[in-house]
């Protein structure tokens, strides 16, 4: 089995989250509190109370699982289409796949990926939940003192399973959207690009960028449902699952609320998957 594209979607997938992580925090607050009139108060509110670290806050550990996350949908989609097409990344020029086989790997690697993604995502939504100020001394403690402890936590008070809370919103969420994020790239790349020939950067910065964009509107939804869950039971249970969070946000706070957060997850996205792809397809041409 090829590993390049593993590490390829390792190293790609941590310079795209370095970049997008304050505007994942501004989305996981807008989606899973109601203190914020909009983006800009999000953004103001957490610089005046938490500074510039406020942004940045449960970021240590998406870096690390990173190196397993990106590397677990990139190898997984690149392996899948050799399984499926019989052609190696530097054949796929020369050799395009349907667009049935780009959509189908790209749904295994992100069924796989969201398995793996699962504890991580929560321990990353409940600290990014956290608002009280970092490092401030006399200030309350918060509930989580950080990755190791939140996990610690987490398991001390709901076992193993609870390390999994809204992990089958999260794959619900991930497998046909990530099957969107890579039609969506291949069919700009293939638009802008003479055949047979390597997408120039600007195309696989824009298609990547586009890509995040269209995955991440589709996937939006179900990102609030995810966000909602995994925030569920801190104090008590409040939804029975999926479908009863579902319908209880919607009773309470309209059809709109499967939108919360779609402008900043698409302002978040352009970039992030502009500069994954591009250092993505970078490594594998320098490698191949
Ligand atoms: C849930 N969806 C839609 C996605 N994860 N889409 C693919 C983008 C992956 C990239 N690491 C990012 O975080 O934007």
């Amino acid at each position: 089995m090829p590993v390049e594209e593993f590490v390829a979607g390792w190293i790609s997938g941590a310079l795209g989250l370095v970049l997008g992580h304050p505007f994942d925090t501004v989305k996981v607050r807008l989606q899973t509190q109601t203190t914020y009139r909009g983006i800009v108060d999000c953004m103001v509110k957490i610089y005046r109370h938490e500074s510039l670290l406020g942004f940045f806050k449960g970021m240590s550990f998406p870096i690390a699982s990173i190196a397993v996350v990106n590397s677990v949908l990139f190898g997984v989609y690149s392996n899948t289409l050799l399984v499926l097409t019989a052609t190696s990344h530097q054949e796929r020029r020369a050799q395009p796949p349907s667009y049935t086989h780009i959509f189908l790997a790209g749904c295994t690697g992100g069924f796989l990926q969201a398995y793996c993604l699962a504890p991580f995502d929560l321990i990353k939504v409940r600290l990014q939940n956290q608002t009280e100020p970092m490092a401030q001394p006399g200030s309350p403690p918060p509930q989580y003192r950080g990755p190791v402890h939140c996990a610690a936590s987490i398991f001390q008070e709901e076992g193993y399973r609870g390390l999994f809370r809204g992990a089958w919103a999260l794959m619900l969420r991930d497998t046909p959207t990530m099957g969107v994020y890579f039609i969506t790239y291949e069919g700009l790349c293939r638009q802008y690009t003479p055949e047979g020939q390597n997408p120039s950067s600007a195309t696989v910065l824009v298609a990547g960028g586009f890509a995040g964009i269209a995955s991440w509107v589709a996937a939006t939804p179900l990102d609030v449902i995810k966000s909602r869950m995994q925030m569920d039971g801190l104090r008590r249970r409040v939804y029975q699952g999926v479908l009863d969070c579902m319908v209880s946000s919607v009773r309470q706070e309209g059809l709109g609320v499967f939108f919360r957060g779609v402008t900043i997850n698409s302002a978040r996205a352009f970039p992030v998957n502009a500069v994954t792809f591009l250092s993505y397809e970078y490594l594998l041409r320098l490698w191949g």
